[in-house]
């Protein structure tokens, strides 16, 4: 017999239940559905807090908590990778999915909020025993001691590139884009390293909520009375909700006399119905209408001057949420489902037309912390052909001397000038008119003419307008 033999057996450890914890518990449903069904955590959380809530697991806070932990965890993905690859001893793809989302989470606790190091690792651990065994568990516990022994600038030393040798790549993992992201957003910026580090910095927090008191139906001054509403900074029908606020609250947005719309979209829809125009200016164009934001606020902006909205969008189901959104506009409108690029209607039929084609949608990161990641530089290519098809048709349907709003949630430049300039030089009798003065009181909207916003300089999305007149 050994001496090991003879050495007296330590008492097994009881086994004991991993403590419940519904907010980790939701946090980790969430990170699988977006991972798995390709959801989007802005739609796939909602429902998850709600029974939650309705079953008594969470209360207001917990839900704050579970949608920081959600939100925070994807948009610092590529952070968190770069951190984790240099704890794991093997590539992360050959990481179980559900065990890359529990060690996700648990290093956005560590470096990404303020959780005390000792709770974020324990109660990733216990969340690790609910929903992956215990055998896991170990593994994410080694893990998240390693990932506990620096802070997140610590990290970053050791992970990112120093900005010398490859600006792009730093500013990548530092600030959690993909590269070719960071460098798309750079061209259209333009500038230092000042800039691009601002911006980059924005799309990583969560945007105010804010409300459009759509004209003629409430005023902004209704809507301040709700609590912690301020004045938008912009758009003079915008009111921010700076507490987070919760917009269903709101009696005026449950009945659609106001809504939930970015301050961008709403400067983009003031400053074409805003353009100065000859002749009459009674019918008005919306040719990619869905979900129905910018329609509603140009359909309550035409109905004040006695002009009539067309909304138009290709999908039926969107044109439903069209329908739903004007539904109460105080003049006349219609609402169709039509494909802009072969339209029912007759050529120069319109003096104003909005163009907010489909895109790529990186001006609205901030929106959707699981976008970045999704999208592939490829795409471009599939909305090309189909952005220049769209404003072709805009600048058809618009009589001479009628006004073409082209916009994107995009600012990249192959979605925006590159569209435009492509368009204009293949059309002729058309020009560019100056957008900048249609947004009044805004700084910072570049060379012109066209106007490009961006979240860190005006707090919006980074919507693009150009404005274009049909000459003949
Ligand atoms: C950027 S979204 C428009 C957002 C909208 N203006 C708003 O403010 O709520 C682009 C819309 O164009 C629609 N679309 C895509 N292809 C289209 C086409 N060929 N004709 C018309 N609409 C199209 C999409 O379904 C989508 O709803």
């Amino acid at each position: 017999m050994s001496d090991h033999s003879r050495r007296p057996r330590k008492p097994a450890k009881p086994y004991r239940r991993p403590k419940k914890d519904p907010v980790r518990i939701l946090a980790f449903d969430a990170l699988r559905a977006v991972d798995e069904r390709d959801a989007y955590a802005n739609l796939v959380l909602p429902p998850l807090l709600r029974q939650a809530r309705e079953k008594g697991d969470i209360d207001a806070r917990d839900a704050a908590l579970a949608t920081e932990l959600v939100y925070g965890t994807l948009r610092r993905q590529g952070t968190y990778d770069a951190v984790l690859a240099a704890c794991v001893d093997r590539p992360l793809r050959d990481v179980d999915p559900p065990v890359l989302d529990v060690l996700s989470l648990g290093v956005h606790q560590l470096l990404g909020t303020r959780i005390p190091q000792h709770a974020a690792v324990s109660a990733t651990v216990e969340l690790a025993r609910a929903v992956l065994g215990d055998g896991r568990a170990k593994f994410v516990n080694a893990v998240l001691r390693k990932v506990a022994q620096h802070d997140l600038d610590g990290w970053l030393e050791r992970v990112a590139p120093p900005y010398d040798e490859d600006p792009e790549d730093h500013l990548a993992v530092v600030h959690s884009h993909p590269r070719w992201i960071v460098s798309a957003l750079w061209d259209a910026l333009g500038g230092g390293r000042a800039g691009i580090e601002d911006l980059l910095e924005a799309d990583n927090e969560r945007p105010e909520v804010t409300l459009v008191a759509r004209p003629g139906r409430v005023t902004t001054g209704e809507l301040l009375r709700e609590d912690a509403a301020e004045p938008g900074r912009w758009s003079p029908y915008a009111v921010r909700l700076t507490a987070g606020g919760e917009p269903g609250a709101v009696d005026a947005v449950r009945d659609g006399r106001a809504g939930v719309q970015d301050e961008g979209s709403q400067l983009v829809a003031v400053a074409l119905a805003n353009a100065p125009l000859d002749g009459p200016d009674r019918a008005w164009l919306d040719g990619c209408a869905g979900p129905g934001g910018k329609a509603a606020l140009l359909a309550a902006l035409a109905a004040e001057r006695g002009a009539v909205l067309l909304a138009s969008e290709k999908q039926p189901h969107r044109a439903g949420l069209v329908a739903r959104a004007l539904a109460g506009n105080p003049g006349p409108h219609q609402v169709i489902a039509a494909d802009g690029t072969r339209p029912p209607w007759r050529t120069g039929t319109f003096d104003r037309v909005l163009m907010d084609v489909p895109c790529t949608g990186l001006g609205a990161l901030r929106r959707r912390p699981e976008a970045r990641w999704r999208r592939r530089p490829e795409d471009l290519d599939g909305f090309a052909p189909l952005q220049r098809a769209l404003l072709q048709t805009a600048l058809e349907s618009v009589r001479v001397g009628g006004v073409v709003g082209y916009a994107t949630c995009s600012p990249h430049l192959a979605e925006t000038r590159a569209v435009v300039d492509d368009v204009l030089k293949r059309q002729g009798g058309a020009e560019l008119i100056d957008a900048r003065p249609l947004m009044p009181g805004v700084p910072a909207l570049g060379d012109g003419p066209d106007v490009q916003l961006w979240p860190h300089l005006h707090g919006t999305d980074a919507m693009y307008l150009a404005l274009i007149r049909r000459t003949r």
